[in-house]
């Protein structure tokens, strides 16, 4: 799915509007009754509500929602911020309405106005949308803080109050929803980690919005959804055999460290790899052989971590590296050796990361073919501080392409940079992944799909939209506290089955 930005969304509208053709008032109507209808459905109506309009168009839906509501008999307060300035012609037209139906309008021009709100309430927040051109400041933010500080329940409309569409509004004041209820595509606001506590849970409502503009209008950032994923989903063919499925090698592992090996292995071979060697320090081959019977070992020469790389790496389809191989000097040779000697497609990952920020010469050994993994600590050690996520997003777009490679910047909604200049949003995953080995987990399943032959953005995509669905499905049965790294390898099975069954 496309991400549109503020200009482009008004864009749309306007598209809308002239090619439908249907008027603005119209269009608001359309939006208010897909808000009002979820409202309904999810039973909020049963509490009493309070909209809080603005007097711009997203004030101009509070006000529709209020009639569409009030007509289905849910009593409503409304509460209109006043400005002293005229309201837009769509807020103006939908209050002359509302006039019909209810008297209980208050204009808010001072905090003694506020009303209290008890935890049985409900709050729809209509103060602001993608209008919003300046921090909050004065009386809206008090009252944006007098809402957000209540125990009622908040459901912003199309966006919290005092988020920017397009840049951060971390350290300003902005609304803490429990639900967002935005229109037909996501904003990149919506998406960014910083923003999550303010957004609540996010919904998009169809409101009819013309399908030829989504279609002919370039986004530079889109959301994984199914049909991305169907399309690059390659199914086994029946007559198969293992040398179809790549040979690949992870070299993973140091003393004490070995778990994170074994875990990159196991979820190496769960994402359908042909054949797997691991590289790793000689007290890790116990432990993996008999943990992950499937993989083969050749030991390194030094016994607690990397020193050197494998013979004959000409014999492996894809590479992964990093997993718990900790930050010796050594290792740092031989991840110096590996770039030099092996080209084909790799995954840097953990301390390889930690390797390449330390000794910034062998990010010029980086070749085509590499996907770079880096959590935002990681992120920052290789490419330096960013003030908030919307510019460590812009970083990552800009280092994909001077670099080459692809990048995933791994959190919620992880983030996915390719050189070409295209970005994607995954949108699985859940804060239950936050755990040990999480991250272990993804590089083997990244470098399996490579040794199959998805090149690095098929591989990043399909690896991360997966590893978050496994996650997925172990919340759902383990809970987010319970689920541990290993359960997202033995989810992995049931994210594939997902996969082909939406592939018939
Ligand atoms: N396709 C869709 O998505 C559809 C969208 N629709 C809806 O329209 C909404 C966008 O409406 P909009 O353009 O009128 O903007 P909105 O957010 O109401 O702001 C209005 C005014 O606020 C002001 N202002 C700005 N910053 C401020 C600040 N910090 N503090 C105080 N004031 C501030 C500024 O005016 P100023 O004060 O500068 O004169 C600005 O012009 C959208 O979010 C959605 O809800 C639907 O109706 C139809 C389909
Ligand atoms: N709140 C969250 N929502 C979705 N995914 C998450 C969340 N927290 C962590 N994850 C995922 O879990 C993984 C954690 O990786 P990483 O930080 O490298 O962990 P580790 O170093 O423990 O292996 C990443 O893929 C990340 O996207
Ligand atoms: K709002």
């Amino acid at each position: 799915m496309k991400i549109f930005t503020a200009g482009q969304i008004r864009n749309w509208d306007a598209y809308t509007i002239a090619n439908e053709p249907i008027t603005s008032l119209q269009l608001m109507e359309r939006a208010a009754t897909a808000c009002t209808n979820w409202l309904l459905e999810q039973r909020f109506t049963q509490q009493h509500i309070h909209i809080f309009c603005g007097k711009g168009n997203n004030g101009g839906d509070g006000l529709a929602i209020a009639r569409l509501l009030l007509i289905q008999a849910v009593p409503v307060t409304v509460y209109i911020f006043e400005t002293g300035k005229k309201g837009s012609n769509d807020f103006q037209r939908n209050l002359e309405l509302l006039h019909n139906h209810t008297t209980d309008i208050h204009f808010l021009q001072s905090t003694d106005a506020f009303p209290t709100l008890q935890q049985n309430d409900v709050v729809i927040d209509a103060l602001l949308g993608t209008g919003l051109d300046r921090p909050l400041e004065g009386l809206l933010a008090d009252l944006v803080q007098h809402i957000s500080n209540s125990p009622a329940t908040v459901i912003a409309i199309d966006l919290p109050t005092g988020m920017f569409t397009d840049k951060s509004c971390k350290e300003a004041v902005c609304m803490r929803a429990d639900h967002t209820l935005s229109f037909e595509v996501y904003k990149q606001c919506l998406l960014v980690a910083e923003n999550a506590e303010y957004c609540g849970n996010v919904h998009l409502l169809a409101i009819g919005l013309h399908p030829a503009y989504y279609e002919t209008t370039l986004a530079a950032q889109q959301l994984m959804d199914a049909a991305i994923i169907r399309s690059i989903y390659k199914k086994r063919k029946a007559a198969a055999h293992k040398g179809n499925f790549g040979h690949a090698l992870l070299l993973a592992g140091s003393y004490g460290k070995t778990g994170a090996a074994i875990l990159s292995a196991k979820a190496c071979l769960r994402s359908g790899v042909g054949l797997l060697t691991m590289h790793t320090p000689t007290c890790g081959i116990i432990p993996l052989q008999t943990a992950v019977p499937e993989a083969m070992v050749e030991t390194d020469a030094n016994e607690k971590y990397l020193s050197n790389t494998p013979a004959d790496l000409l014999r492996y389809a894809a590479i992964g590296i990093g997993p718990g191989i900790d930050l010796h000097e050594e290792t740092a040779n031989a991840l110096m050796l590996l770039l030099q000697q092996a080209h084909q497609p790799m995954v840097l990952d953990a301390d390889a990361l930690n390797l390449l920020s330390i000794k910034k010469e062998l990010s010029a050994l980086l070749h085509t073919d590499c996907i770079l993994t880096p959590h935002p600590k990681e992120f920052e050690r290789l490419f330096g501080k960013t003030a908030n996520d919307f510019e460590r997003i812009e970083k990552a777009q800009e280092k994909a392409t001077e670099l080459n490679c692809v990048i995933v910047v791994k959190g919620h909604h992880t983030f996915i940079a390719c050189p070409d200049g295209t970005a994607w949003f995954n949108s699985t995953g859940n804060a239950g992944m936050a755990t040990a080995g999480s991250g272990d987990v993804l590089t083997g399943i990244l470098t399996g799909l490579l040794a199959q032959g998805y090149n690095t953005t098929e591989a990043a995509i399909l690896g991360v939209y997966l590893h978050g669905l496994a996650g997925d499905f172990a919340a759902a049965e383990l809970s987010q506290e319970a689920m541990t790294a290993g359960d997202l390898t033995r989810y992995l099975g049931k994210a594939f089955l997902q996969l082909s069954l939406t592939n018939r």
